[in-house]
């Protein structure tokens, strides 16, 4: 087999399991006869940088090896200055996070077993991209590409006390606790969101925007959503109350609420969300910034192993 694989390896994952179990990991991929290279991540964002250099040397198969954060660096080092380094170039994903939301949606295992069975029988998908622009804590507008979920509200919310606090837990705990104790101070907020050509002007709780299914450790808050469609699946949490959202909370995981009367879906490519209130933004389970925040689609942009 003459393709040689780069994994970018994040340490830290899972609250540092990654890093203990990755010696091992290492020798059973190359033990299988997989041409493997690979590198530690030193700090956020490393990975992004890892991944550049790894595909302008010439990589092929990039395989993130950490959580859907990891993920989300390394898909965001498949692109410089706006464009593909490496069309043919494909991300080959060994989720060993605490969330793994962005797997549930395409289907791959967790363990090594699986992994090396992707990376040399594996066949190339073709996937949607997201591209969010927004505004950074330090005040700066940046971009950042994502795979799985953006989201604007609650959810992101919940991140950024979740993402300061141990995931000891494991994802379905810390989310369900981050969620909870989110819930008791959250106040829906003015939102003016511009899906294609359809503006809405309401007090809103939350807008979901997704390319995957699943977010929030195991909640399928999309489950129509499908990577290779050339949409976004929009779901809008609307003026909800705090008793309401509890009540339906437990149907959010099994995927079974999309009938609620607050709950709005749009499918859409290009949107534009403000709020007169300050809200912050997630990317595929990172809290990277504030709105207000302009969200578009590639379609069939990028090639992942599944
Ligand atoms: N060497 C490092 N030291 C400290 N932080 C790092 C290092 N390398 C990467 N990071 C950061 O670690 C954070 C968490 O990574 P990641 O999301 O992959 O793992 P996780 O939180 O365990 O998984 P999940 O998001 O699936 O719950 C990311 O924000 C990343 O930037």
């Amino acid at each position: 087999m003459d393709k040689k694989v780069f994994a970018i390896v994040n340490p830290v994952s899972a609250n540092g399991a990654t890093g203990k179990e990755w010696p091992v990991f290492e020798k059973t991929i190359k033990a299988s006869g997989i041409n493997l290279d690979y590198a530690y991540t030193e700090y956020p964002m490393h990975a992004k940088f890892l991944t550049q250099e790894a595909l302008k040397a010439g990589y092929k198969t990039i395989l993130s090896v950490g959580g859907d954060g990891t993920m989300n660096e390394v898909l965001n080092g498949f692109f410089y200055e706006g464009m593909l380094i490496n069309e043919n170039a494909s991300l080959s994903i060994f989720s060993r996070g605490t969330g793994c939301d962005t797997i549930r949606t395409i289907g791959i295992d967790k363990d090594v077993d699986s992994i090396i069975e992707v990376l040399k029988f594996g066949k190339i998908k073709l996937v949607d991209v997201g591209i969010a622009e927004f505004i950074q804590y330090e005040g700066n507008t940046t971009q950042r590409y994502f795979l799985n979920v953006s989201d604007i509200g609650i959810g992101a919310q919940t991140t950024y006390r979740v993402n300061r606090s141990s995931k000891a837990l494991k994802g379905f705990l810390s989310f369900l606790i981050g969620a909870l104790s989110t819930m008791i101070s959250y106040k829906n907020k003015d939102f003016e969101i511009t899906i294609d050509d359809i503006t809405i002007n309401e007090k809103l709780n939350s807008i979901i925007i997704a390319n995957g299914k699943y977010f929030g450790g195991g909640m399928k808050i999309a489950p129509m959503a499908d990577m290779s469609d050339g949409y976004f699946d929009i779901i809008i949490i609307g003026n909800i109350s705090k008793f309401d959202f509890l009540l339906n909370f437990p149907k959010i995981y099994k995927g079974t609420h999309m009938n609620h009367p607050k709950l709005l879906h749009y499918k859409g490519k290009k949107i534009k969300i403000n709020a007169k209130q300050k809200a912050l933004i997630e990317v595929d389970g990172e809290q990277p910034g504030v709105i207000e925040a302009n969200i578009n689609i590639l379609p069939n942009k990028l090639k992942i192993l599944v």
